[in-house]
């Protein structure tokens, strides 16, 4: 069996690549770090560690890649032959690499003459990650090819669930990751009759797991990142021994968690021992994991789908509290990454059109809205507190 995954960075040598080569498939990875792709080819292999008490090493082998801007020729015929294609790029990637993906299934269908069908599965921190994809690549089908891929190729959902932090092994393929994985995909989108890739959990709404995830993992961990830059921790481990910053994360995944239970009738005694677990996740010193990755590109982090202003306004809605999940969009209004370019842009939208016109664009919510005046309260607070 073959895969093309898109993306041989750390989730997708670290997690997909990883899984994938348990289950039998040969890796071609797709990536435009031509450091990255030309040691796949040469090696053919790479290694992951396991960061638990044992840091227990795994080969995995069977991979090699293409350059998606140089090889395109050869990433479509390899999409064209594949039996499935996961993506890793980062969800505002998504839309770069729809051509090549359209390209490969023009060719499947129209000259391979190909009837296997094909599941593509987005592997993002992004509620529809897949369903976005699709649409980008179905934007560059013609009407009748629409219809075929209707019938022969689909873009099942999915949530993923590990932390790999960024790297810093003179080996550049080498990834370390945390043990725990999750990976759920929602089947209710697949073909009938596909084959299981073991280790991924096949569900039939994945709206539940989506949101419990990106609303406790990825909000935990973007609050613990925030407040740990105004702190000036460099370290989420080092944020997270803060007993101010470990309690605001606690408050702020207690309104998650009550949206959570609310919504999809989690049970509140197994959602509060899922939020325990994740913040000891959050606490492994085996990883050394940085604030500013862990709060990179916070204007799509504060975007109306995603992990904070999506859960705040379902909690207004509901009227639940929402205190703690503003004081972290505020946080993040002021988030400093001098390499991060949606920081500096943030940054620079704050200062010259205001906090007020900033949290209205990039947020959604409107003017006057309970919650974005909560977001504008706590942004006073807060830069009153650390930049005066
Ligand atoms: N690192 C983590 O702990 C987790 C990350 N995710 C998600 O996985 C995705 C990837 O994240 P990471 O692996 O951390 O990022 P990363 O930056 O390590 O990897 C992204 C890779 O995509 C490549 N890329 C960029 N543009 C490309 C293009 N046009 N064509 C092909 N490849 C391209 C980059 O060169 C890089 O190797 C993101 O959506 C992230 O939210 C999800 C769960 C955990
Ligand atoms: O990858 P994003 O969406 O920028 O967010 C970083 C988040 O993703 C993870 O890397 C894994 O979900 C977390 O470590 C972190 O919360």
């Amino acid at each position: 069996m073959k895969a093309v995954h898109f993306g041989a960075g750390n989730i997708g040598r670290g997690f997909i690549g990883l899984l994938l080569s348990q289950a039998g498939y040969d890796i071609v990875f797709a990536d435009v770090n031509k450091a990255v792709v030309d040691a796949l080819i040469e090696r053919g292999k790479y290694t992951v560690v396991l960061a638990g008490e044992e840091r227990e090493t795994v080969q995995v082998d069977g991979v090699t890649a293409l350059n998606s801007d140089a090889d395109r020729q050869a990433l479509i015929q390899a999409i064209a032959e594949a039996d499935l294609v996961t993506t890793a790029v980062g969800v505002s990637v998504l839309k770069h690499i729809a051509g090549a993906i359209a390209g490969g299934i023009e060719r499947r269908i129209r000259e391979l003459r190909s009837s296997r069908p094909l599941h593509i599965i987005a592997c993002e921190n992004a509620i529809g990650a897949s369903t976005q994809l699709r649409d980008f690549v179905y934007a560059q089908l013609d009407e009748e090819l629409k219809q075929d891929a209707d019938k022969l190729i689909a873009f099942p959902d999915a949530a993923v669930d590990r932390i790999v932090p960024g790297q810093s092994h003179k080996d550049i393929l080498k990834v370390t990751v945390e043990p725990f994985y999750e990976w759920v995909v929602d089947a209710s989108q697949m073909f009938q009759g596909y084959i299981p890739i073991p280790g991924v959990k096949y569900v039939p709404r994945l709206q539940p797991y989506i949101e419990r995830k990106l609303f406790t993992v990825n909000t935990g961990h973007c609050s613990v990142a925030y407040f740990g830059n105004l702190h000036e921790y460099d370290t989420i481990h080092a944020a997270m021994d803060d007993p101010e910053v470990a309690r605001h994360v606690a408050n702020v995944l207690k309104e998650t968690g009550a949206v959570l239970v609310a919504e999809h009738g989690f049970d509140e005694e197994e959602h509060l021992a899922y939020i325990v677990r994740i913040l000891q996740r959050f606490r492994n010193p085996a990883l050394r994991d940085e604030v500013v990755r862990v709060g990179r590109s916070p204007i799509r982090k504060l975007s109306p789908g995603d992990r904070l202003a999506l859960p705040a306004a379902k909690a207004f809605d509901g009227g639940r509290s929402n205190l703690h999940l503003a004081r972290t969009m505020a946080a993040a209004l002021l988030f400093r990454s001098p390499d991060d370019p949606e920081a500096q842009r943030l940054t620079a939208m704050v200062e010259t059109s205001g906090p007020e016109r900033t949290v209205t664009e990039i947020c959604g919510f409107p003017q006057d809205h309970p919650v974005q005046l909560e977001i504008l309260n706590q942004y006073e607070l807060l830069q009153s507190r650390f930049f005066k």
